[in-house]
């Protein structure tokens, strides 16, 4: 018999007594927000229920003697959470499965239960757990589908466990047609809901006939996540007994301060599940859209929704989809920032998970497999952050992983869903004759590309960070930049003076096309580099002089540029045109020449083929739709990078990319992938010394991969360490409290500290340790340690601020006289820039009397006057 709502409410005015008209009974939110207990009232008035931390209560007869039996704070939840789930009896224990495990022990032996086979894991496990120990009987069934239980209906039933919406599939359960049929076919058995996915405010089944209804309190009633407990709420009398009785026997009631926590937790209840459901829904949407096979009753092609509204009020907050591909799964909830990978659900901070490896990884993937759940689904529980930031979030995970791609141009979406076969990683190029490049109709680009990208300096984490090691690292005012110039010759050149000299033409046509595998617009490189593109180039594009080891910096810029050129080329068109690099930054010393470069190549190739735009902002000097061209950047810098350092962390481009200071990792050490802004770094100083021992960086990171593979467990320990510096040096950097010095003076420790670890993994040099050992010297007293690759290259000294200029003038001085380069250097400046199209006298009109003027002063000014040249050109467009 249904009970009538809320007859544990709150007392409604009498509408007998209303001069005017009757209220309607409170609300649920003003339930939930009003804690109010007439029959306990508090000595002092207090308007939030005092925390009783006493184990024991002193006197005879009293209502409290011990707080496993009773407690007045314990009281106070209890009842107030009777009035939200409109039961006669609530009880509050430890945790969820304290709550089933007290609901299991009114079973005896051979009791049958009848249970969902979509149930979470660790219900499963105690059922499983009793079924062994004590001769219960469990029948997994279907519990979605009403008619699946009939068969297993008897007198011998004793208990039926529904969960509705089921996690973590979402399926929906008839709990009316089950409590109808069970009271029709099993006398004696209860129904007992989990209702933990829909919380009071959602559904209250007792409303629904349910006998006993619990309640994972740790998850909505609570929404932050601070604390753990179970709710078992019933009407019958007889039930309540046996459950209180339990409690009281095993001693697992919640404590006096959870109690006042979770008190605490439910008034805001309604509130915080109206949102985290807005934002849900607004998820759920957006996967649909992009093509994905989304779990959530508040879409319309959901089967249970009908039946679910009939039940519930809310679709509630959390929801699934697939991917098709578990590993792309995998990259996925990893690639996200915002989303905490974590199990659990219900707080007000937003989560996402694989059950399959998490919260369910105690079911056997057998009958995971028998029960239909995907080993591929991720579970996204919804908290309340700002939605657009959870979706934006989500869509750069599913970008960084290549799950989903731009959409065709007119279809109206911006990204869509990437076919399955882009999903896994392609090793093995296609054969060229599968590839149908998609016709984009476009007029030849015939404008002149300037570009920039900044160098940088990683002051923690670098060699670590190839490993999965987090790496704290900066922009630095030096810049390498490029310039297109349209030839219409069919002809390619390249002109590299710094590395070089080299210059060279291809005549487009003989470039080894027969060789490439074409990224499609749209599409993302694979993770793996093309040999076959590779082998190509060298043996049949490269000038035979090449091949020589003193011109090994010029052949892997020019591979990297054809490599770009050839796997971004689209349709009809090959671009005919000059490209130049020049570097304000020193080559091969450790501060990201390399990927400076690839930015530029990779930026300037992708608008010469027309993949990046750059719209028109003429009142801006930021270019704000930045976000999917500079990710796309990002990705093609990454492949040049590759070519240049054979296996790079990703951090050095990141940085010419984004520009200002940045964590960074690729994911490891319990740390997720991607990077994150850091804000306190600009105002640091440094000292950047060139030691002028050239160095390459391929050759030092491989010979770390060689020690690590030698020595595991001394590389690892290394690796672990530079990971809490790299942590200690993020904590105290965004930590606003932490006085100036005190933060230099941390920074300078960590400095020393990772210096040290450098050195044990055999990438310093007998001149970084001369310039160490200078800078540590009286009067100075400065921590250094080699950036970037090591092995000769650059130092790094932070200056502290109260360092005077005479001093630090000193060091310049000693320095030099040791035959060393010593500058100092702005960090955290702009990342990725381009010369706007869009300003009058700026640029070169095409074709114009002027054409070539831009070329000849770019490839002849001296590389200390570059970036004035540079930034006297016009108006820069910068990340
Ligand atoms: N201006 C440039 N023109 C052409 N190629 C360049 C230019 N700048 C850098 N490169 C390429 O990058 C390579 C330098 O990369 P390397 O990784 O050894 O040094 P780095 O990037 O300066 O240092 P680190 O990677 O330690 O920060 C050169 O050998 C060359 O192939
Ligand atoms: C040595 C290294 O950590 C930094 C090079 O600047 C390599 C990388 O991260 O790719």
């Amino acid at each position: 018999m249904p009970l009538p709502k809320n007859q544990y409410g709150l007392l409604t005015p009498d509408e007998s007594k209303s001069p005017v008209r009757g209220r309607r009974p409170y609300s649920f939110a003003t339930i939930c927000a009003t804690v109010d207990n007439p029959a306990q009232k508090d000595q002092h008035g207090s308007s939030s229920v005092p925390i009783y931390q006493s184990a024991t209560f002193k006197g005879v007869g009293g209502q409290y003697d011990y707080s496993r039996s009773g407690n007045p704070t314990r009281s106070h939840l209890v009842h107030h959470l009777a009035k939200m789930y409109s039961a006669r009896h609530a009880f509050a224990v430890s945790s969820g499965m304290a709550a089933l495990d007290v609901i299991t022990r009114l079973l005896k032996p051979g009791d049958e239960v009848i249970a969902g086979d979509d149930l979470y894991g660790g219900t499963n496990r105690l059922l499983v757990y009793m079924q062994k120990h004590t001769g219960i009987i469990v029948h997994h069934v279907d519990t979605t589908v009403a008619e699946s239980i009939f068969p297993f209906l008897s007198d011998k039933t004793a208990m039926v466990l529904v969960e509705t919406p089921t996690n973590p599939l979402i399926k929906i359960a008839d709990l009316p047609g089950i409590i109808a049929s069970v009271r029709d076919k099993a006398h004696n058995a209860v129904v007992i809901v989990d209702n933990t996915m829909m919380s009071p405010y959602l559904q209250r089944p007792l409303e629904m006939g349910a006998d006993i209804v619990y309640d994972s309190g740790t998850k909505y009633l609570s929404g932050h996540h601070d604390l753990m407990a179970g709710i078992i709420a019933c009407n019958r009398d007889d039930l309540a007994k046996e459950i209180g009785f339990v409690i009281n026997a095993v001693g697992n009631a919640l404590s006096p301060f959870d109690s006042f926590l979770l008190l605490r937790g439910t008034k805001t209840l309604a509130i915080r599940m109206d949102r985290q459901q807005s934002s849900a829904m607004a998820v759920a949407h957006y996967l649909s859209r992009l093509g994905f096979t989304v779990y959530y009753p508040g879409l319309v092609d959901h089967p249970g929704r009908a039946l679910h509204e009939s039940m519930a009020s809310g679709p509630g907050a959390v929801l699934s989809f697939v991917t098709d591909d578990v590993a792309l799964s995998e990259r996925i909830v990893g690639a996200t920032r915002l989303w905490g990978i974590s199990v659990s659900f219900g707080a007000v901070n937003s989560l996402i998970s694989m059950p399959c490896v998490m919260s369910h990884a105690s079911i056997d993937p057998k009958v995971r497999a028998a029960r239909g759940l995907p080993e591929d689904l991720i579970r996204l529980c919804v908290g309340i952050e700002d939605a657009q930031d959870l979706i934006d979030d989500l869509e750069h995970a599913l970008l960084e992983v290549g799950a989903i791609i731009l959409a065709p141009e007119g279809s109206g979406a911006q990204y869509v869903r990437a076919p399955a076969k882009l999903a896994v990683p392609i090793d093995v190029p296609s054969p060229i004759a599968e590839e149908k490049p998609i016709p984009v109709p476009r007029l030849r680009e015939t404008r002149e590309w300037f570009v920039s990208a900044p160098g940088k300096v990683i002051l923690f984490g670098e060699h670590a960070v190839v490993h999965g090691v987090t790496a704290v690292a900066a922009s630095v005012d030096l810049r390498c930049y490029g310039l297109t110039s349209p030839r219409h010759d069919g002809k390619l050149s390249l002109n590299l003076p710094d590395v070089g000299p080299f210059y060279h033409e291809w005549e487009l046509e003989t470039l080894p096309w027969d060789a490439v595998t074409r990224v499609r617009v749209g599409e993302v490189h694979p993770p793996a580099l093309d040999v076959r593109l590779v082998d190509a180039i060298i043996a049949r594009a490269l000038p035979p002089n090449l091949a020589q080891p003193e011109n090994r910096r010029v052949r892997e810029a020019v591979i990297a540029f054809l490599y770009l050129y050839m796997s971004l080329q689209h349709g009809d068109d090959k671009p005919s045109f000059h490209f130049a690099a020049r570097s304000a930054l020193p080559v091969g010393a450790g501060l990201g020449s390399s990927a400076s470069y690839s930015t530029c190549v990779a930026t300037a190739l992708l608008l010469l083929h027309q993949r990046i735009v750059i719209p028109p902002q003429p009142h801006s000097t930021e270019a704000t739709d930045n976000t999917p061209g500079h990710a796309h950047v990002n990705r093609w810098a990454y492949v040049a990078e590759k070519v240049l350092h054979g296996t790079p962390s990703g951090v050095d481009n990141a940085v010419a990319v984004y520009g200002g200071a940045l964590t960074f990792s690729k994911g490891g050490f319990g740390r997720k992938a991607g990077m994150e802004g850091i804000q306190g770094f600009k105002s640091l100083k440094f000292l950047l010394t060139d030691s002028r021992v050239p160095r390459d960086t391929k050759s030092l990171v491989a010979g770390v991969s060689r020690k690590k593979e030698a020595e595991p467990e001394a590389v690892d320990k290394i690796l672990h360490a530079i990971q809490t510096i790299a942590d200690e040096a993020q904590r105290a950097l965004a930590d606003p409290e932490l006085p100036r010095d005190k933060l230099l003076g941390v920074i300078a420790a960590l400095i020393d500290e990772n210096h040290d670890y450098l050195r044990k993994l055999g990438v310093s040099h007998p001149v970084l340790e001369k310039i160490r050992a200078l800078t540590v010297d009286e009067p100075f007293k400065l921590s250094t340690k080699l950036t970037g690759a090591g092995g000769g290259g650059c130092a790094v000294t932070l200056i502290p601020d109260t360092l005077p200029d005479e001093t630090l003038e000193k060091l310049s001085d000693i320095l030099r006289a040791e035959g060393f380069l010593p500058y100092t250097a702005a960090v955290g400046g702009s990342g990725l820039g381009v010369l706007s199209p869009y300003y009058e006298g700026n640029y070169t009109p095409p074709d114009s009397e002027r054409t070539g003027e831009l070329r000849k002063l770019f490839e002849t000014t001296e590389a200390q006057e570059l970036a004035a040249w540079a930034e006297g050109r016009g108006r820069w467009l910068f990340v």
